[in-house]
């Protein structure tokens, strides 16, 4: 007693932060060396590590730390000892899970198809990529070791010779401070000390935690911006582009990490032009027509991107305006759609459902639209009466055709279109949509794994690796001149009757 609050209060906070600081930088240190070295080289050993993490998380902190006093004593470094030997585990886990999710994006996987080196990888992709999580995750370790060193020093279980906020109330308690008034002062500004600086932690670390993992952004509630036309629209609309993808970045949950399966995609369809997006199964295409559309199945986060149709940012459409562009403004052939078809509902009828899900028109147009939008795709009228299973795989296709066009839209997104044909209709079907393209001016996104059949129809070309667009350009230049090799790749597969002709790929429009 009678020594100075605020000289103790001083004192205790060096010995309370280096307790904190020295044990965030252990934690995290160990815990991200561990995490990365599991979630890089996998298998057993990842196994192993994962197990371990498992048991030191229930490890019990208290009797843990009381055993270890027993044997090695009671004191500042049995504190960080104990205190990172706790909190590891759970930096280990987190980082392991950003280090698969990094491990399995599309760069890293491309790097190592092109003979990278582990050291490499480790370099350019896996150290920059769990990098940011570092400081959270310290800023998070300062924060728990300083209220757990708390704890224990007021349990009587920290250094005797070293003052910090817990062995004052420590002083405090042993010496009746809790009954006495001397409350007020021996009671008070340690345990404030010790909330603010947590809070203080725990919010810094909130912070840098939501700027560096994706998945918290998501729950951020954006203010609704009125629909508006700003200048990007007006300039879009000038420059008669239907469609802009901006910046797109899709990711869906893989082993407790969000992987992106689409990364970073920019293009432009414009009036009355063919888009050919062409990749592996797998590298993304589907998604990027889903998220056109804002139809993405399950649970994808869409971290960043804007897609505009027509000037106008769809994020900001309602759900009426979002309705009547799926279906009414573009016309979406889904990949497979044709077996797909309704079994118990005449063609008819289905054409009719499409038309009515966006329209009020009467029996006499519907039925005029209908034999129509027959015609157009090549079918007699004499169609609509029947069922799937009574056409074949053309027909069918034919008639998804048509409910995509019943409702006349200025935009189509054809994903994979002649998929499951055999090659004499893939080809009538392409002739059917080239036309149709043509006499309806119609903008169009065509999805396709069939090089020849995209560079058939499209006026520009890009292609997709691993969700990331890897090369673009006008379609017949590009078969010709490009030299990015997976392009190359792509192109020298494909089977030449006549190897001299080759340079006529996309010469038909
Ligand atoms: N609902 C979902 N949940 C989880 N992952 C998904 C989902 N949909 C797609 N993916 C993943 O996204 C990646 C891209 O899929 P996508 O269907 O866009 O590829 P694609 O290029 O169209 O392939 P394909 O030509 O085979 O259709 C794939 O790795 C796929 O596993």
């Amino acid at each position: 007693m009678g020594q100075d609050i605020l000289a103790e209060l001083a004192v205790g906070a060096r010995t309370s932060l280096f307790i904190g600081m020295m044990t965030a930088i252990l934690a995290t240190l160990i815990g991200g060396f561990i995490g990365v070295l599991a979630g890089y080289i996998g298998g057993r050993f990842e196994t192993f590590v994962m197990r371990v993490i498992d048991i030191v998380l229930t490890l019990p902190f208290l009797p843990l730390m009381i055993v270890v006093a027993v044997y090695i004593g009671p004191g500042v470094f049995t504190q960080i000892f104990v205190i990172t030997l706790v909190l590891w585990a759970g930096k280990a886990r987190q980082i392991r899970a950003q280090t698969l999710s990094i491990k399995s994006a599309g760069p890293v996987l491309a790097a190592k198809t092109m003979g990278a080196s582990d050291f490499y990888i480790f370099r350019r992709h896996i150290i920059p990529g769990v990098f940011p999580l570092f400081i959270p995750q310290f800023v998070g370790s300062v924060n728990a070791a300083i209220l757990m060193e708390s704890s224990l020093s007021f349990l009587g279980m920290g250094d005797p010779t070293m003052k910090s906020w817990g062995s004052i109330l420590y002083y405090a308690n042993s010496r009746s401070g809790f009954l006495t008034d001397a409350w007020a002062w021996w009671i008070i500004p340690p345990g404030v000390c010790i909330v603010l600086v947590v809070l203080a932690f725990s919010f810094i670390g909130y912070y840098l935690e939501e700027k560096v993992n994706p998945r918290l952004g998501a729950y951020t509630v954006a203010p609704k911006r009125p629909k508006q036309h700003i200048t990007t629209n007006e300039a879009l609309v000038a420059h008669h582009i239907a469609l802009r993808v901006e910046n797109l970045t899709v990711q869906y949950p893989k082993n407790n990490a969000y992987t992106s399966v689409v990364s970073d995609v920019n293009f432009s369809v414009k009036e009355g032009e063919v888009l050919g997006i062409v990749g592996e199964s797998g590298s993304g295409k589907s998604t990027v027509a889903a998220a056109i559309i804002q139809q993405l199945r399950g649970k994808a986060h869409v971290p960043t991107g804007s897609i505009y149709f027509e000037g106008q940012d769809v994020k900001q459409f309602s759900d009426e305006e979002l309705r009547q562009l799926r279906g009414q403004q573009i016309g979406y052939i889904a990949q497979a759609a044709m077996n797909a078809l309704n079994p118990v509902l005449s063609v008819e009828r289905q054409l009719k459902e499409a038309i009515v899900a966006h329209a009020h028109v009467s029996k006499k147009e519907i039925d005029a639209r209908i034999d129509e939008v027959l015609m157009q795709v090549g079918l007699e009228p004499k169609w609509r009466y029947a069922f799937s299973h009574e056409l074949s795989g053309g027909m069918r296709q034919r008639v998804i055709i048509a409910m995509a066009l019943i409702n006349k839209p200025k935009f189509v997104i054809a994903d994979e279109p002649t998929t499951g044909l055999d090659v004499i209709v893939q080809v009538e079907i392409i002739q059917l949509l080239r036309k149709l393209q043509q006499d309806m001016n119609l903008s169009m996104i065509f999805i396709s794994h069939d090089l020849p059949a995209v560079l058939s129809i499209t006026d520009r070309l890009i292609i997709m690796k691993y969700g990331h667009i890897v090369d673009f350009g006008p379609s017949r230049e590009l078969a010709k001149t490009s030299t990015h090799p997976y392009t190359r790749r792509l192109i020298d597969a494909i089977p030449l009757l006549h190897p001299k002709k080759e340079q006529s790929y996309g010469a038909t429009r």
